[in-house]
Parts: C-alpha cells; structure tokens; sequence
C-alpha cells in the first residue's frame, strides 16, 4: 500500500510550530510521510529541519498582514498569490490526505492552496481569540480546534472542537540538576526563569536587568532573552545565565526553574502549568497587538495558577512586588494547577486530526 502523505504548515513565530513539533512524531509512527511548509525566513524553518531532517520542508512565499498602514500592504497581496501557487505545486506533487494548519501569515496562502485543489484542510488556534490567519483561514477548514474553552464563542458551533492544550513530550523529560550544570549554578538558591515568549521581550528585558542586583541576592536567574539581545556585559555576573533561545536545553532549564517570569503566549503558559511552575505573567499591551496574551493571562490568573502584571503598571518596584507575591504564595498556585486538567497526548491528539483526512 503507498504510503500516505499530510502536510503540515504554520510559522512566523515558534506559538505557530510548537503543536506542530508536538505531532510530528505521532503522525510518523502512524506511518505517514510528513511534509511542512513555510516561508523562507520564518522561524519554522530552523526549528523543522534541525529537528526533524526526515521531514521534507517547502518554504513558500507570504505576505504580512498588517492591521496597520504600510506600502507593503500593496505588494504583499502578490506575494500571498505567488504562495498559493507554489503551496498548489507542492499539494499536486505530494498529494497529501490533508493539511493541518497552526496559523500564522505563511498559512493563509496554503490554505487557498488547499481550497483550489480540494484537500481537507483543520486548523488550530491556541489563544482565546482567533488570530487573523486564522480568521482568513476558517471558511476553507473543515474543523478548527482550541486549547481554551472560551475560544468556541468566537467560531462556528458546527466546526470547533476545544480539546485543550498539547505539549511536545520532550519538555516533560528534562532534568533540574542538569538544567542548573548547564547554568553553573552551584548554591541552594531558588531559581528564576524569564522568558519573553519565542522572540524573546525588550520589556521584560530591561525590566529584569534593571532589577539584577535585588533579584540575585535572593535568587539564580535563567534569562531566555531573544535572539540579538544578550548582554555580554552581563555575562560574567554570578547566579546570572543568559541564552537568545534554547532548543534541546529547555526541558532540563524548566525542569530546574521554581518560578517563571514571562509573556502570555499560550503554548508558553501551558509548558509552564503542565510542568506545575508558579508564573509571573506580563501579557503584550493591547497597544501592540490585538490582546490575546492578556485574555490568556487573565484567564490563568482567575484559575490560580499565574499573578499578572499588566504591561502598563510595570515598573521597578511593581516588578519586584509581583516577584515577592509569587514567592509568598507559590504553595497556592501549586496547589491549584495540581488540580488542573493534564495536557493530551500529541497521539491523542492525532487521532482527532486524522478523523478529518479525505478517504
Ligand atoms: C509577539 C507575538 O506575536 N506573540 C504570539 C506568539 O507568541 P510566541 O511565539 O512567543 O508563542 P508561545 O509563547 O505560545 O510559544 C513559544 C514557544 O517557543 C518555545 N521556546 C521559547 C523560547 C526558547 O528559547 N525556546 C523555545 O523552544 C516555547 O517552549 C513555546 O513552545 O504566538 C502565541 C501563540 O499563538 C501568541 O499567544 C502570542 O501572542
């Protein structure tokens, strides 16, 4: 029997490859041959073939689609159109029995793709408010899924399904005393983690560094800072370990963190709550997105499992309060995501997916 193709797509940041990176494994031992598409400077690029050479990755052309004015809003429809040209090419060489997309610009163009050539396409959204790929997405997909209950009022009753969150197995193998070699830390001081989701965060950045001296008296500090954003005139300072972004070093750098400071990007916040971490959460502004970090974050405050910290209070001393709250009251958050619902398995969830492949 020839062996069955499915094409995966989705990128732009790492929120958009993360459930991608998740299934992977699972779609292989079910015996497909696994294909991705993306764009050619996208992060999922790097993140899919360093991890997975097997799988065959096909950059397309997209366009940004900005809620902003820009001269490029004139040429990027083009390049939307290259990219269904060349994601069609793709589907009529690899013939898949679907595409699941996680969203981001390069998604849409694949998506019409998929519309012209009459293949199944499910699509998935992991913050509480439908991203913009995926809103252009959604007449075209059979189903959409969420990690977040509250998403399903927002999509047709008909095609959405909540199944909640996924995280890659890896990230639940890691190991604390490794994580704390990696960093040199010798002491018995509690461990920070501070991570500005896949980009890394200049807020949260200087936020952090401005505070140092007051944090490392009390704590090791972890910084995922974004790539280009590593202080190297920090580097020497002790209890202090910088990274622009980890790949197989995350699970043992959770693994040995007590407390997380960061954004409130939905794959980011579920690693932490799967892996029971107290977090300190300071969504991006309404003013720089469309506030789907703070309707994740407000929605992990109310379940007890984060302190929040908007965007517009932070400041010196309002960092160093939340820290002191999070420290304070780190057996309740404890207790409240030992209660909270485990994440499904990346098989689980692949099943789910192929009920929608075309026979
Ligand atoms: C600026 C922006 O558009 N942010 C969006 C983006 O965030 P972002 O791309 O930051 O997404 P998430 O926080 O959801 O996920 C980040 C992923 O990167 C991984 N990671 C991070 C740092 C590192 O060094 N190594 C590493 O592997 C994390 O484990 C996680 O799986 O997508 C999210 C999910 O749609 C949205 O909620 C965010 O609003």
């Amino acid at each position: 029997m020839k062996q069955k193709s499915i094409i995966l797509t989705g990128g732009g940041t790492a929120g958009h490859v993360s459930l991608n990176q998740a299934i992977i494994p699972s779609l292989v031992n079910e015996g497909y041959k696994v294909h991705y598409i993306g764009s050619n400077d996208g992060i999922e690029q790097e993140l899919i073939t360093q991890s997975f050479p097997e799988v065959p990755y096909h950059s397309i052309s997209s366009g940004k689609l900005r809620r902003y004015f820009s001269m490029k809003n004139f040429t990027d429809p083009f390049k939307v159109l290259a990219g269904v040209g060349q994601a069609f090419s793709v589907m009529r060489k690899v013939k898949p029995t679907m595409i699941f997309s996680k969203g981001g610009f390069v998604s849409v163009p694949v998506v019409i793709a998929a519309k012209i050539a009459k293949i199944p396409v499910v699509i998935h959204e992991s913050d509480v408010t439908p991203g913009l790929a995926n809103k252009i997405a959604l007449p075209f997909a059979s189903h959409v899924f969420t990690i977040f209950q509250d998403t399903l009022k927002y999509l047709p009753i008909d095609k959405a399904t909540c199944t909640g969150s996924i995280v890659r197995e890896q990230l639940l193998k890691g190991k604390g005393a490794r994580g704390k070699k990696l960093c040199g830390f010798t002491d018995e001081k509690k461990i920070l983690l501070v991570m500005g989701g896949s980009l890394g965060s200049v807020v949260l950045n200087d936020s952090l560094r401005s505070n140092l001296p007051e944090l490392l008296a009390t704590y090791n500090v972890i910084h995922l800072c974004g790539k280009g954003n590593v202080d190297t005139s920090l580097e020497s300072l002790k209890g202090y370990k910088q990274f622009d972004y980890v790949t197989t070093e995350l699970p043992d750098i959770l693994q040995a963190a007590d407390f997380v400071v960061s954004r409130a990007g939905s794959n980011s916040i579920f690693e932490f709550l799967a892996l029971k971490k107290p977090m300190l959460l300071i969504p991006l502004s309404a003013s720089k997105s469309r506030g789907d970090q703070i309707l994740n974050a407000n929605i992990f405050e109310r379940q007890g499992f984060a302190h929040v910290l908007e965007e517009e209070m932070l400041s010196k001393s309002t960092f160093m309060k939340a820290i002191n709250t999070l420290s304070n009251k780190r057996s309740d958050y404890l207790e409240a995501m030992g209660k909270a619902e485990s994440p499904k398995t990346p098989d689980e969830m692949v099943n789910l997916i192929l009920r929608y492949e075309k026979s």
